[in-house]
């Protein structure tokens, strides 16, 4: 049960909404290929989209439980595509898949719901309920999770404070700005304390301030357990996330031109 793990409370100054609100659930790259995280692998994986481009190639790593990792790259480089596999939106043409210590390379479909609910998105285009208020986007996953209203109001408002939306509850999406809809997506998929949470350029549209407010979030998020994986191009988040590893695409393959950089990830330092 999740829920006796430490809550943010516990860390400095961090939010101790996710640690109330976490649900009382357990916890997941060719040739033929892997992607994997500790209990997570991925090997010798290739994905080709369905008109015949390969994005990615030959991809063999694991990911620690518990570690925290970016993926950087140019653009174009197959960021997007890797984390759709970590997330179980798409499966590798060929190669294995491990998550949460299963291989889901060939699961059936109606079993993945299952996994993704252990899994917090944060998409690059948000995918926020347009209809929904930002309090309701956020509370989306406790309420999935059978949480009941009196059990999802503190943590929700909570993290809205944490993310500076605290007046913005009852707000749609279609009348927030970019920033705030991507603080609001970030809420979201942090609230329920994920296994995994994979953040595709998290930090896109907001200021240096609340950038660095929304790496405390994951930090403490990480500290609770949750293995973190966040796609960017903002090497200060990089530079500011002391035991963080990198992980660098290049064309679709695994890069290391600096000789500095672990790739693949095997371990996490101080875990
Ligand atoms: N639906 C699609 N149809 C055609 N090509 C696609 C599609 N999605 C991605 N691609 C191509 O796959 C490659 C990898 O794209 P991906 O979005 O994974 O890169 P990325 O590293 O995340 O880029 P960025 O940093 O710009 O977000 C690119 O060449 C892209 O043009």
């Amino acid at each position: 049960m999740r829920n006796t793990r430490p809550s943010f409370a516990e860390g400095k100054q961090e939010c101790a909404a996710i640690g109330k609100a976490a649900a009382p659930c357990e916890k997941p790259g060719g040739k033929e290929g892997r992607a994997s995280v500790g209990n997570r692998r991925i090997r010798q994986c290739w994905f080709a989209l369905r008109h015949g481009a390969e994005v990615l190639r030959d991809l063999d790593f694991r990911l620690a439980k518990g570690g925290f990792y970016f993926l950087t790259g140019p653009s174009g480089a197959g960021k997007t595509s890797l984390l759709q596999l970590l997330y179980l939106a798409r499966r590798p043409t060929r190669g294995r898949i491990q998550l949460f210590d299963q291989d889901l390379t060939d699961a059936p479909r109606d079993v993945l719901p299952d996994f993704r609910r252990r899994i917090g998105v944060v998409f690059q285009d948000f995918r926020l309920i347009r209809h929904l208020s930002a309090f309701d986007n956020v509370a989306l996953p406790l309420r999935i999770a059978g949480r009941s209203d009196a059990e999802v109001e503190g943590p929700v408002r909570e993290m809205l404070a944490w993310v500076g939306l605290a007046d913005r509850a009852s707000a749609r999406p279609p009348t927030l700005s970019g920033g705030e809809q991507q603080r609001v997506a970030i809420a979201r998929a942090v609230i329920s304390q994920p296994e995994l949470l994979v953040a595709d350029e998290p930090t896109g549209n907001v200021d240096a301030d609340m950038a660095t407010r929304l790496l405390h979030l994951f930090t403490a998020l990480n500290r609770l357990g949750t293995t973190i994986v966040v796609a960017t191009h903002d090497v200060s988040l990089i530079a500011r996330t002391p035991g963080a590893r990198l992980m660098r695409l290049e064309k679709g393959s695994m890069a290391d031109p600096t000789g500095i950089l672990r790739n693949p990830p095997t371990e996490v330092r101080g875990r």
